[in-house]
């Protein structure tokens, strides 16, 4: 057997024989599909490249060089030969050959096949998988002890029996030879040195230098046996807060994670790091891995809520045997129905207080924290997450801002459909595209099947927004076929789903519509929100980019990097991919109902930045961490501002500038996404879709100060200086005193002077009996000829103002995404009633200034058949007339007169007709 395998075998301790070959092959496993997937797709032939593949997963550059004489060039066999020794293929590759091929050396870490230069950290990735958990360490008597043996023997401290500390851990000595493990998180206290020791546990397993101080709060709190409640910009650097416990204490860490996808990167992130980690789930193929991981094998478990609810007891056990140092709930938005991506049983987790506290485990010595993070929560989430969870009354708050000073925000009227992606898309074409449009040799992501795609949501011009609401979407969320899928693989042989490898892509529970509910339980306003001073900023990630510099990038030219567009609908993901590739750009798409080894491609060559574009719905989603995404672009509204901040979020995490803009129909009023919701439910869906909406039709407010603030936080910066509103500026003010009196008129005249206000609210409202905007926009039509042809858009528009002003309010209860059925208020006729003739200047909203720009037909006026009587019209037909009017002059004459060469030929009575015309001129 191996040096190393044995090594390895017995740090297992108590494993039996059997399970112990189960686990080499499991290593053995976890290294190929690696090996495999740093290769996949690409056929190595030659050794140089073999040897550059393998330096670059971190091996050795002599042991390659010795595996590839014994193999040959193949990057499987080298790796087995490293990892078996000698070339063996089994396991249990005998000790013999190991020493032969290791120098007798193995059992000293620095002389393993695996170089631990920084340089190499990668390599790493492979064994320190196990080697975290293979490290000696020293122990106070002096004797060298098996780090993992050790935290299965000695029970962690944090259980009382075990209060005595091992303070040699700590030693200068273990922390140059790499082993920052300590038994207890009782060592730490602020000031006890526990930062120096994470940054050197940072330096060693990630390579960067220090925390960030965000990073340092929330463990700070850790060690001070705290629930910490982690609010960072996306990006920032969470999962440390979470991993750095793991990594300090021995302990395990057990993370809760919404989606297979994202526990899956992870792992395979941490592996790399040598951190070793597993997933649990219905993702899990592996079903030996639960009982490894409660047995204390991993030092990072990730978990979906509806598994963990099943493990309370065997975590319990955990906790006694090897030691929990945190609960993490990440992307713990979810727990919240406030909020833009809510899971019912991120809201059992509660059970996570109840069941791992010094009350009910008596071997505790203090209640296992919580720490719960997110990127995006406003107020009202943060206390329905603190509340839903049973987070102590002492939980710490940290948060960072939302300000993401290299990001430009713009929104751009679109119809976003097939007859706007010429315009649309043309910069991305000209940024990625390298030929004309010629169909050959594209690179084929996407379904033969999208050609046909008809453009169904291309219906509604602004000329036909009469019609509110007819959806953005061409839905087909729901109805994909299976024959749409399978063409959308039908180049890719390789696609049916291999073996069940650690490795293998698990994204069955990952969804790209919004999850079904059926516990909205927590009525409205039954929580207090605490006063605002608690959510204090208390750092901020990267400190903003200072005025000045601002100025200078807000046109910089983008660097190179990928896009990702976000489309509300699957089919759309298809067509517009398939667009982009037709004109030479690398795009693909990625949807929930595309075949598993696609989307792994995709992921893959996306990091790997062999592509250019992925067009995506928000599938695409959670966890995808990539520096230098340049462009986010949303085709299509959101559904909320939390989400559309969560994916805009994934640009410019190099601190680079990076572009994120909205293409949405600003003549339409977005819809909801299907899903099964309750009446609440979808009522704060409308909530959050209206406030996207208004995010879109803003014109005067800087974007990022708006987003900034929808999250509660004060700005403190006077703008941004790079959105699309404080470069081109607000538009000019307008005084429409006499439309707002003239709207207001009508609406109140409707329901008489005089009418009881409250009578609407006395238990419940007079559902259905106010008329709508547009009826009142046609009876403005009707009674004041002036704005005959004021489109109801620009209502709309006026309508949203005076509702912000607190003149109107909705007269239907239920929640509409934009004003629906105007109800005057007190405060509305108290200005009508005005005897000063006040100015009312405003900013015209992007709709109404889409309106006025818009000349709208003539045919769509139902007034138009009263004919000349009306002078309006008149007016209008005449002008038409005139515009359409032919010239009387023949082509060749007006030239010929304006060179002044010939005179009209007064023999034709085509001539005399130009003489005369001239001559009345
Ligand atoms: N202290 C640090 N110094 C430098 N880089 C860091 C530090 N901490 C984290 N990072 C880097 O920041 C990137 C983002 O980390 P991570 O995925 O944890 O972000 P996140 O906040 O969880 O993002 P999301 O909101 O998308 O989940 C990673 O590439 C990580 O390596
Ligand atoms: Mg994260």
């Amino acid at each position: 057997m191996s040096i190393f395998f044995f090594l390895k075998l017995k740090t297992f301790g108590a494993v039996e024989a059997p399970e112990r070959n189960r686990n080499c092959r499991y290593t053995l496993n976890l290294a190929l599909s690696l090996s495999r997937n740093a290769m996949e797709g690409k056929n190595i032939s030659s050794d140089d490249e073999v040897i550059a593949k393998m330096l670059d997963m971190g091996f050795d550059y002599s042991n390659i060089v010795i595996a590839l004489r014994a193999v040959g060039p193949s990057i499987d066999s080298a790796v087995e030969y490293i990892l078996n020794g000698a070339g063996r293929n089994s396991c249990g590759a005998s000790t013999s050959s190991s020493s032969k091929f290791y120098g007798g050396k193995a059992l000293r870490k620095g002389d393993l096949c695996l170089s631990r230069s920084s340089s190499q950290v990668r390599q790493s990735s492979i064994l320190d998988h196990f080697q975290s958990n293979d490290k000696t360490r020293e122990s106070k008597t002096g004797d060298v002890v098996d780090v993992l043996s050790s935290s299965f023997e000695v029970p962690p401290c944090n259980v009382k029996a075990h209060k005595e500390p091992s303070s040699d851990v700590d030693s200068d000595h273990n922390m140059q030879s790499g082993l920052h493990i300590v038994n207890s998180i009782e060592e730490f206290d602020i000031g006890s040195g526990w930062e120096q020791k994470v940054s050197s546990v940072l330096q060693k397993h990630f390579g960067f230098s220090s925390m960030k101080s965000f990073q340092k709060e929330a463990l700070s709190a850790w060690v001070a046996h705290k629930d910490c409640f982690v609010l960072a910009a996306t990006g920032s650097g969470k999962s440390f807060c979470f991993q750095i416990p793991a990594l300090l204490t021995g302990n395990v860490v057990v993370v809760i994670s919404p989606l297979i996808s994202l526990m899956h990167d992870q792992c395979l992130k941490l592996a790399r790091h040598g951190v070793s980690a597993c997933f649990l789930g219905s993702g899990q193929p592996d079903n030996t891995v639960e009982q490894k991981a409660m047995r204390g094998m991993y030092s990072i478990i990730y978990v979906c809520p509806e598994t963990i609810l099943r493990l309370i007891k065997p975590l319990q056990k955990l906790a006694e045997s090897r030691g929990i140092a945190l609960f993490a709930i990440d992307e713990v938005h979810c727990v919240s129905k406030w909020g833009h991506d809510f899971r019912p049983d991120y809201r059992r987790l509660s059970a996570l207080r109840e069941n791992f506290t010094t009350s009910r485990l008596k071997f505790l010595k203090f209640d296992i924290p919580l720490m719960a993070l997110t990127a995006t929560a406003t107020n009202r989430v943060r206390e329905d997450i603190l509340k839903s969870l049973g987070m102590s009354k002492e939980t710490k708050i940290v948060l960072t801002s939302f300000f993401r000073s290299n990001l430009r925000f713009s929104v751009k009227h679109s119809r976003t459909s097939p007859s706007s992606y010429e315009k649309d898309f043309r910069e991305l074409i000209r940024v990625y595209g390298k030929k004309k449009k010629t169909g050959e040799n594209k690179k084929v992501f996407i379904s033969r099947e999208s050609d046909d795609v008809s453009d169904s949501s291309d219906a509604g011009g602004i000329s036909e927004t009469e019609n509110v609401c007819p959806s953005d979407l061409d839905d087909d969320q729901v109805h994909y076929t299976e024959g749409d899928i399978s063409a959308t693989c039908s180049r890719n042989p390789d696609d049916s789903v291999k073996g069940k490898e650690l490795s293998v892509e698990y994204l069955e529970n990952d969804i790209d519509i919004f999850q079904s509910v059926d516990d909205w339980d927590v009525a409205c306003g039954e929580f207090c929100v605490q006063p605002q001073n608690v959510w204090k900023l208390c750092d901020i990630v990267d400190p903003p980019k200072r005025p000045e510099e601002r100025l200078r990038l807000r046109k910089e030219p983008l660097e190179h990097g990928p896009t990702i567009i976000y489309v509300p609908t699957r089919k759309e993901t298809m067509r517009i991919a398939k667009y982009l590739c037709d004109f030479g750009v690398k795009a693909a798409a990625y949807n929930a109902t595309l075949p598993k080894s696609h989307l792994r491609r995709v992921h893959k060559e996306f990091h790997e930045n062999t592509l250019e574009v992925v067009v995506a719905t928000i599938a695409f989603g959670m966890g995808i961490d990539k520096s230098n995404v340049r462009r986010i672009i949303h085709y299509g509204w959101p559904q909320s501002l939390e989400a559309y901040y969560q994916e805009a979020g994934r640009a410019g995490r190099d601190g680079k500038i990076a572009d994120c803009v909205l293409y949405a129909n600003l003549a339409r009023i977005p819809s909801l996404l299907p899903s099964h919701r309750s009446e609440d439910q979808t009522k704060q869906a409308y909530v959050m879709l209206s406030d996207c909406f208004r995010y879109g039709m803003n014109t005067s407010c800087c974007r990022a100060k708006t987003l900034v603030e929808y999250f509660g936080e004060d700005f403190g910066h006077q703008n941004c200086l790079l959105c699309d509103v404080c470069v081109d500026g607000p538009p000019q003010m307008q005084n429409l005193r006499e439309e707002a009196c003239i709207f207001l008129q009508v609406v109140s005249g409707h329901y008489g002077r005089g009418y009881d206000l409250n009578c609407f609210y006395d238990g419940g409202r007079r559902l259905g009996e106010g008329p709508s905007l547009k009826m009142f926009a046609r009876k403005i039509r009707e009674q004041f000829p002036k704005f005959t042809t004021t489109d109801i858009l620009w209502w709309k528009g006026l309508a949203r103002i005076m509702e912000v002003k607190g003149y109107i309010r909705e007269g239907d209860d239920k929640t509409h995404v934009q004003i629906k059925y105007p109800e005057p208020t007190e405060m509305g006729l108290k200005f009508l009633e005005s005897v000063n003739e006040q100015a009312f200047y405003v900013f015209p909203e992007a709709d109404m200034l889409l309106s006025s720009k818009t000349r709208k037909s003539y045919s769509s006026f139902s007034e138009w058949g009263k004919g000349w009587a009306d002078p309006e019209i008149r007016r209008q037909r005449l002008e038409t007339m005139r515009l359409n009017r032919k010239p009387m002059i023949p082509k060749k004459y007006r030239k010929r007169k304006a060179n002044n060469k010939i005179k009209p030929d007064l023999r034709s009575s085509r001539g005399r007709l130009a003489a005369k015309l001239t001559k009345h001129k």
